[in-house]
């Protein structure tokens, strides 16, 4: 098993009111699998995502990768994990402005010491495979929305990532290009063998992907968990 959260609960305070957003969810994530987590607006799903990327702290309960409980870590340890081990893909690309596609996909190896013609190289071969060998030069601003989602799904693969968190990936684009963005999804995933953890309020595109789970009101259906 890759990632497991156990009893996952967040509560939020919000001035003297609790906010539970996240209540005793259970949930595991095998090697190389690609699961779809839907709900609706409000349902705690990017909270999930997040305690499961480090970057929230459950009020109680534990995420455990690869049998660590990550809670356990300092923040630079889970710098250096979410660098290794963890690639991002959001809703807004979150690239870097003033680099090219080549030098977004390049920098989260060059953070992790790779040296700066191999880290070239990979990315060269990442953006080729999405299907933007034409595109290396170009900074953001240049680039349509679906070519931005596809120089994020590189970066978030720079590092040979086990698990990718994307929340709502194709959220803000046009149902073709969302369809295609989701299929290059599904296909990375079976050649590199990572697994994909994607956030979606879009059924549709949920029902490509081999497991779906439901929130709702910060609890997962259980009887989903099983099917
Ligand atoms: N830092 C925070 N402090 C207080 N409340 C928060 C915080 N982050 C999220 N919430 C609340 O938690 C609830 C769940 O938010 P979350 O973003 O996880 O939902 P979601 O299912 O991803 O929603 P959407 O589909 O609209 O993005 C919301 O009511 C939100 O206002």
């Amino acid at each position: 098993m890759l990632m497991e959260c156990r009893q996952l609960s967040r509560v939020y305070q919000d001035g003297d009111r609790q906010l539970q957003v996240l209540n005793d969810v259970n949930l595991s994530v095998n090697a190389g699998e690609m699961l779809a987590i839907v709900g609706s607006s409000g349902s705690g799903k990017s909270t999930l995502l997040h305690c499961m990327g480090g970057l929230d702290k459950p009020t109680s309960g534990e995420v455990l990768f690869a049998g660590y409980a990550i809670q356990d870590w300092s923040s630079n340890q889970l710098a250096d994990w979410r660098n290794k081990e963890i690639g991002f893909i959001y809703q807004f690309h979150h690239l870097l402005p003033e680099f090219t596609a080549l030098e977004n996909v390049a920098m989260p190896q060059l953070i992790a010491g790779v040296s700066t013609r191999e880290a070239k190289l990979r990315a060269e071969q990442l953006l080729q495979r999405v299907g933007l060998a034409e595109r290396l030069q170009h900074r953001p601003a240049e680039l349509s929305g679906g070519e931005r989602q596809r120089v994020a799904i590189a970066r978030a693969l720079a590092n040979s990532p086990r698990l990718v968190l994307a929340d709502e990936p194709t959220g803000n684009l046009d149902d073709s290009t969302a369809e295609q963005v989701f299929e290059l999804l599904l296909e990375l995933n079976k050649e590199f063998d990572t697994a994909f953890v994607i956030v979606t309020h879009d059924n549709s595109l949920a029902a490509k992907l081999p497991r779906t789970l439901t929130l709702h009101h910060g609890q997962l259906n259980k009887a989903e968990l099983f099917a």
